[in-house]
Order: C-alpha cells, then sequence, then structure tokens
C-alpha cells in the first residue's frame, strides 16, 4: 500500500511523518512554502516522543503522480479546497483507489461521492500544527490522536482494515466502524467553538459562548432526526491522547491556524454554516450558528486577524 496525502498542513503533515517514520510508503502533495521545505529537509514532527525528521516522496500537484492499484488517497485539505482537491486527482488518473476523508465537518464525503466510488469518512481527533514550513506539532501523548473511521456512508471494507493497521503502527489510534459518520456529526458539534476560538484572543475562556452554540447544534440535529456520537465525553481521550505535559504543541485551533497563517479562508461555512443549513433543511432556527458564521465572514472582509475580538464584543454580537 502506498499512501497518498493531499494536503500536507497540520493534519496531512502529522500524518504523513507519522507513517513514513514507522516505515510506511508516502507520497505527499503540497503546496509552497511547505514543499520546498520538504523536499530541502524532510519534514520535521515535533511530539511528546521529541523531534522527528521524517523524509517521503513530495510533488506539487496530482498530475505528477502515475496512480497505482494499490494506492489509498488521504484527504487532508481544509473544506473549502476539496472540490478543487477532488477535481485535480480526477484528472490526474486516480479511479477507485479508496478516498479517506480526514477532515472536520461532514460535507467532504459527499461531494468526493460524485467523483469517486470508494469513499471513506474520518473522524480525526488530533490537535496538529502547522505554523512553520518543514515542521508540525502534535500537542497531546501518548498516541498522536484517535481516529474513527468506516466506508462512506455506511459500513468497512479491507481498505478501513489495512489504513487502521498502517495508523496503529505509526501511534495514531484507529477504530473501525460501520457508522462512520455518527462520530463525525459528533465532531462537528465540538467543532462549532473554532470560530469562537479563532475571534477571542489566545487563552480566553470560550466556554460561556461555545455551550450554547453546541446545545442550538444539538437541537438542529435532534430536529433533522441525525444519529450523532457524542465525542465530548469520549473517556478513551484521558488515556491515548493526554495534553502534552510541556504544554508545548500547538497554536490554537485549526481555524486560528488558518488565520494565523494568512491563507484567506477559513472553513466556518461547513461547521457553523452546516448547522445553519440543516436547520433552514428542516424549518427550525439556527440564530447563534448564523451569528458566528455572519462574525466570520465580517472577520475575513476586514483582515481576518485571529484574536480581536474582546469577550465583550462577541457576547454583544452573539446574544445582543
Ligand atoms: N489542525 C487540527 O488540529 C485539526 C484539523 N482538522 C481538520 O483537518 C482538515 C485539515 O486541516 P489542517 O490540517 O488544520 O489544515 P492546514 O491548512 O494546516 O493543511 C491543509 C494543507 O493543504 C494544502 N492544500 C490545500 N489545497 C491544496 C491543493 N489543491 N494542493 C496541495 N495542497 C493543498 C494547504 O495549503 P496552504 O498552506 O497553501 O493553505 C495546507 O497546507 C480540516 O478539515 C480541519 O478542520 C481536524 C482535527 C484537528
Ligand atoms: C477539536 C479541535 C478544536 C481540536 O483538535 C479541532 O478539531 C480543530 O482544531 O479543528
Amino acid at each position: 500500500m502506498r499512501v497518498i496525502v493531499h494536503g500536507v498542513g497540520a493534519i496531512g503533515g502529522v500524518v504523513a511523518a507519522a507513517l513514513a517514520l514507522s516505515g510506511q510508503e508516502v507520497l505527499g502533495i503540497a503546496r509552497d512554502p511547505m514543499l520546498q521545505a520538504i523536499t530541502a529537509g524532510g519534514l520535521t514532527l515535533d511530539s511528546a516522543r521529541g523531534r522527528e525528521r521524517a523524509r517521503f516522496a513530495c510533488v506539487a500537484h496530482p498530475r505528477e503522480i502515475t496512480f497505482r492499484p494499490d494506492d489509498v488517497v488521504l484527504l487532508c485539505v481544509k473544506t473549502q479546497h476539496t472540490e478543487a482537491a477532488l477535481a485535480d486527482l480526477r484528472a490526474a488518473g486516480m479511479t477507485d483507489q479508496p478516498l479517506f476523508c480526514l477532515q472536520n465537518g461532514v460535507a467532504n464525503e459527499d461531494m468526493a461521492l460524485r467523483y469517486f466510488p470508494n469513499v471513506h469518512a474520518v473522524t480525526v481527533m488530533m490537535p496538529a500544527g502547522y505554523a512553520t514550513p518543514g515542521e508540525v506539532t502534535i500537542g497531546c501523548e501518548p498516541r498522536f490522536g484517535i481516529f474513527e473511521m468506516g466506508r462512506y456512508p455506511f459500513g468497512r471494507d479491507e481498505a478501513d482494515e489495512a489504513l487502521s493497521e498502517a495508523l496503529n503502527a505509526a501511534n495514531i489510534a484507529c477504530f473501525v466502524r460501520d457508522d462512520a459518520m455518527a462520530p463525525k456529526w459528533g465532531k462537528l458539534i465540538l467543532n462549532l467553538g473554532n470560530i469562537t476560538g479563532a475571534l477571542l484572543p489566545a487563552g480566553a475562556d470560550c466556554a460561556p459562548f461555545d455551550g450554547p452554540l453546541r446545545e442550538e447544534g444539538k437541537a438542529v440535529l435532534e430536529a433533522a432526526g441525525i444519529d450523532w456520537a457524542d465525542l465530548g465525553t469520549d473517556p478513551r481521550r484521558e488515556v491515548l491522547m493526554r495534553t502534552r505535559d510541556s504544554g508545548e504543541g500547538r497554536v490554537g485551533n485549526s481555524t486560528t491556524q488558518s488565520l494565523a497563517r494568512g491563507t484567506g479562508s477559513v472553513e466556518t461555512d461547513w461547521l457553523n454554516g452546516e448547522i445553519v443549513r440543516l436547520a433552514r433543511l428542516h424549518g427550525v432556527d439556527a440564530p447563534l450558528n448564523a451569528r458566528a458564521q455572519a462574525l466570520s465572514l465580517r472577520l475575513m472582509s476586514e483582515g481576518g486577524e485571529a484574536g480581536s475580538l474582546s469577550d465583550k464584543e462577541l457576547e454583544t454580537a452573539l446574544f445582543g
């Protein structure tokens, strides 16, 4: 099996480095300046194990790849980049190789099914960081994270088992399940707080905002009749992914990191926006998540600087 990692950033970087360090064949697809750094000196994985340098092949675009029957492709781009990534993969000759969506939100798998027949959902519990080209960090120990995976929309197959075995050997705890979207919906509830973490200064208490956003999200899932698995109470996290003792590891959640790196876009429309979309479909209201989505839009139009709102300003903007 060759593992192609599309989008070598925080998650793709940790997964690619961990797999390569465990002896797995890995091929990355990355953009500059990450690509240049990896080509020049490999990718450094900073974890509780120390700083390890992983070496693996990396290209700028899928068109540089000759796809093989034993490839599996891990999609690790933000959701706003998924459609373009899928089109590139198909144009480059990918056909029925398994495609795993290692992404937050619940929209990616469905987009992928339009392009490819063999799609898998992965819930990614992994506090990964990408701030400096050529380096990724992981904020938990002893494992680098917990993944839940299975075939989309339901079931499991040998590709799930093979990837899960490789990831477990790479220090990522992996569990295969038939209902892989249930934890993805649960993860979506947790990610409704990404935008508040990005709006408030580092270290601010987000709980007074995240709690109501999540309660509203849960009510919308209930109205929509969606079964979801609650990840907030998952006991495996305390054992398998404790926060790193050193307190090192990363610079805020994945939305904050997009702002910090000045990428020009955030994932909010597929996080809070997913709740808003679902509420509209089912004739219920989601005013808090709609306001969070609007705040994200305003933030980006004003230059997108992380930590630019005080808790008083956020309180007024969310609750009136
Ligand atoms: N970071 C985290 O701790 C967690 C993230 N997630 C989820 O994982 C997914 C990935 O997030 P994350 O790793 O943080 O994102 P990053 O932005 O760190 O990584 C994605 C990388 O993909 C690159 N990319 C985008 N499009 C292309 C393309 N067409 N070709 C090549 N490279 C491309 C981006 O380039 P560029 O640098 O130019 O933007 C970026 O480097 C998201 O859905 C996120 O919500 C889930 C759990 C935790
Ligand atoms: C749950 C959380 C905030 C932490 O890993 C995450 O998924 C993210 O950073 O997007």
